[in-house]
């Protein structure tokens, strides 16, 4: 593949504006989605599966994807979820022992469309500016009209309901069964590695579909409750804010983690709006305001909790915020045994600072 000539490509945005690349391998056609950007400098595979970037086109700003291949353990999912990927220069080439394969053949699998040779930095300056919006990659160059038109037709990120299209069709367990906790998961996008640290704190868990009932759940008599991550507009997800009021109601524990905190935040009253450009990356300063102490966190969201609604809210405390922008990153129940941030305690990718939230979980857990 190395040395071949790269077809053309183009990165068309939902206000006209087009960027040029050229695509990766020899896959060919088009793509639709949300155009976001990550700026992990590692994490690119973690990334690409993770479930809540279902329906966008994912722009990395790190020089180099690739370089370091592919794992069978750093998955998310199993299946790459981002609808394309935009970048600069992508390796051919990797180089690191515990690699299993390429990217570029982990993407050809998942028939993903990918554009490299981008100016990412100047497309994302263009996206930091003017918002997150609908775009089309495509190898289908001399078709700008045409891409336009369908480009059209793609919903808006805003009020979409994407979490079906991700959660498990069939509830599935996790981990020990003779572990000393029972967790009710619900996979409305669920990251594998959530699983994988509740499992190492002595739970198994049983996940469930993202429509099932409180009664589904509770029938697997679990000693807490979770609402996982996920993509799109948290809003339409009633089945999931039902389910969670149920949960409130009978002061059961409760944690939830990005899309599941925007759903406990709905279930108490408080909306959600959809962020300029949301956070992507692995950077992001938190302030945990119980403590005092700053986290460096990862994040992944395009949505966020409405802080005065929070603050108005006599039942809530703003447990932990944002320190770039001072948006809502953590919330806590004042009656209730119920927590849940706006970031990823999981990582993967990303720094491990705030995995004492799992600990506070289980301490929940046996508080009850
Ligand atoms: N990682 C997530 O759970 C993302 C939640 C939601 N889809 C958002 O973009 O805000």
């Amino acid at each position: 593949m190395k040395y071949q000539k790269r077809k053309k490509a183009i990165i068309l945005l939902a206000d006209g504006t087009i960027f040029y690349g050229k695509a990766v391998g020899s896959k060919q056609g088009t793509a639709f989605g949300e155009v976001c950007f990550n700026t992990g400098m590692t994490g690119y595979q973690e990334i690409f599966t993770d479930p809540s970037y279902y329906g966008q086109l994912m722009v990395t700003t790190n020089a180099h994807i690739g370089n370091y291949g592919v794992s069978n353990e750093e998955i998310e999912s199993d299946s790459i979820k981002i609808a394309g990927l935009i970048c600069k220069n992508f390796s051919y080439d990797y180089s690191r022992e515990a690699a299993d394969d390429s990217l570029e053949n982990f993407l050809e699998k998942n028939n993903l469309l990918a554009i490299s040779d981008v100016d990412t930095r100047a497309l994302v300056s263009y996206i930091r500016d003017n918002g997150a919006m609908n775009a089309v990659i495509s190898t289908d160059v001399d078709n700008i009209e045409g891409l336009k038109k369908q480009l059209a037709e793609v919903p808006d990120m805003n009020g979409l309901e994407l979490a079906s299209q991700v959660s498990t069709k069939e509830p599935y367990y996790f981990g020990d069964e003779n572990a000393t906790y029972k967790v009710a998961a619900l996979d409305i996008g669920i990251k594998k590695n959530i699983l994988r640290n509740l499992a190492k704190r002595d739970t198994y868990i049983k996940v469930f579909p993202y429509n099932s009932k409180f009664e589904d759940l509770e029938a697997f008599k679990p000693d807490g409750y979770f609402l996982s991550n996920g993509p799109g507009d948290p809003e339409p997800l009633v089945e999931a804010q039902a389910l969670a009021k149920e949960i409130i109601k009978r002061d059961l524990p409760l944690f939830g983690i990005c899309l599941g905190h925007q759903v406990i935040a709905l279930a108490n009253g408080v909306s959600t709006y959809k962020m300029h450009n949301g956070h992507r990356g692995i950077n992001h300063p938190v302030k945990n305001i119980n403590t005092g102490k700053g986290e460096i966190t990862s994040q992944n969201h395009g949505f966020a909790v409405n802080r005065e609604e929070a603050e108005a809210n006599t039942d809530l405390q703003i447990t932990h915020v944002h320190l770039n922008d001072h948006t809502v990153a953590g919330l806590a129940m004042k009656s209730k045994n119920c927590f849940s941030v706006q970031y990823h305690p999981e990582a993967s990718p990303g720094p491990h600072d705030s995995s004492y939230l799992f600990d506070q979980f289980i301490e929940n857990i046996k508080r009850n």
